[in-house]
């Protein structure tokens, strides 16, 4: 395929992203326009495993779509390149922050239904997505949203030795804190947290206490005790009964995403009209959004490989010792994301 790489599009811990023109008669099978997902071969685990999920799990329109991959020699350097189709409407992180406060509930629900119906791919075929958040949702032309980034993806089947933390610490699930635990449940709670997000315009976990400057005490609060993160009010009664299924805190009782799919919070008419107690434009009446223009965080991706000096010679440790590892002695600045403590 002859293709061009054009301008960057987005950044992430373990790409840059392009967009690629194609051209000539061998592309007829490719779209004139795709973002192309690259970083030097010597660090391209990632994005190789990003390339196998996506072959794994085949179509679904809730799933952002792979053409193929392909390598190039730039600047002297090795490159491995991911062909993706092109999301026009950027992340849904950047939409929820472009529009300067929370989602109308209509939205939320439509966005949310294709997050759980691509969950429910992801899972019923044996892969946990394992770092779910709105920057990872891509936003088409149409309106449509699709789930990306699949670098840290996992099978269920995967041995989990040599890799103890992975995923972006403010979505993290109890029992990936706690335990290690990165399975289909974790998503679960990743999505709820991605809910409260679009309806408050504030990152879970910052709705009460301002910006969450501190890992560790993220991670005590996320691992220990009852509390989970604070349900917007902004919400309707169905939405927040929605999210409560996410934040179940043991795994084994947290809603499943087929489970999810039939909460009335979802509930689409035989139209795919939404049967909920709000529709759009009445709902914009009801919701009374916080004008609060918070800054995310950039919470970055992280995965651990596991070594022996870390684990105290063994890969059993406890939630202190696990939380403890977290800690760093830098002093970050929360409102870079380059900045932020790097757990990896
Ligand atoms: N197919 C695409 N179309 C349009 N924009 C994209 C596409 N893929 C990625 N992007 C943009 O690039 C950003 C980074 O991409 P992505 O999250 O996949 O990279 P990453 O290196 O795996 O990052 P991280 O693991 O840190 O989340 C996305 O948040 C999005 O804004």
């Amino acid at each position: 395929m002859e293709w061009i790489r054009r301008e960057t599009i987005g950044h992430g811990s373990f790409s840059t992203v392009s967009l690629a023109t194609t051209s000539g008669s061998s592309c007829k099978a490719f779209p004139s326009l795709m973002a192309v997902k690259s970083s030097g071969v010597v660090c391209s685990g990632a994005l190789r495993n990003e390339r196998d999920v996506l072959d794994d799990l085949g179509d679904c329109s809730e799933i952002v779509r792979c053409f193929g991959e392909g390598r190039t020699v730039e600047n002297g350097e090795e490159i491995y390149n991911l062909f993706l189709e092109y999301a026009s409407g950027g992340n849904l992180a950047d939409r929820v922050k472009n529009s300067g406060e929370a989602l109308p509930e209509c939205e939320v629900r439509r966005y949310t239904r294709s997050i759980v119906k691509g969950l429910c791919h992801i899972h019923g075929n044996g892969f946990s997505h394992c770092d779910l958040k709105l920057e990872n949702v891509l936003v088409f032309g149409d309106g449509d949203v699709k789930i990306s980034d699949f670098g840290l993806a996992k099978r269920r089947s995967d041995d989990e030795i040599g890799v103890e933390i992975r995923g972006t610490p403010l979505y993290m699930a109890p029992e990936s804190v706690n335990h290690g635990e990165f399975e289909s449940p974790a998503d679960i709670w990743a999505l709820g947290c991605s809910v409260v997000e679009m309806s408050s315009g504030k990152t879970a976990w910052c709705l009460e206490d301002g910006v969450m400057n501190n890992v560790m005490s993220l991670m005590v609060r996320i691992g220990s005790g009852d509390e989970v993160p604070r349900i917007p009010v902004e919400l309707s009664e169905e939405g927040r009964d929605f999210v409560r299924k996410c934040f179940v805190k043991n795994a084994a009782e947290r809603w499943t995403a087929e489970m999810l799919l039939d909460h009335p919070f979802l509930a689409v008419d035989d139209d795919g009209d939404e049967s909920g107690s709000l529709r759009c434009g009445e709902e914009d009446e009801a919701l009374v959004s916080p004008r609060n223009p918070f800054d995310f965080p950039g919470w970055n991706s992280v995965q651990s490989p596991v070594n022996e000096s870390v684990t105290f010679g063994s890969l059993v440790r406890s939630p202190e010792e696990r939380i403890s590892g977290l800690v760093s002695e830098k002093v970050p600045d929360w409102s870079e994301s380059c900045d932020w403590v790097n757990v990896r």
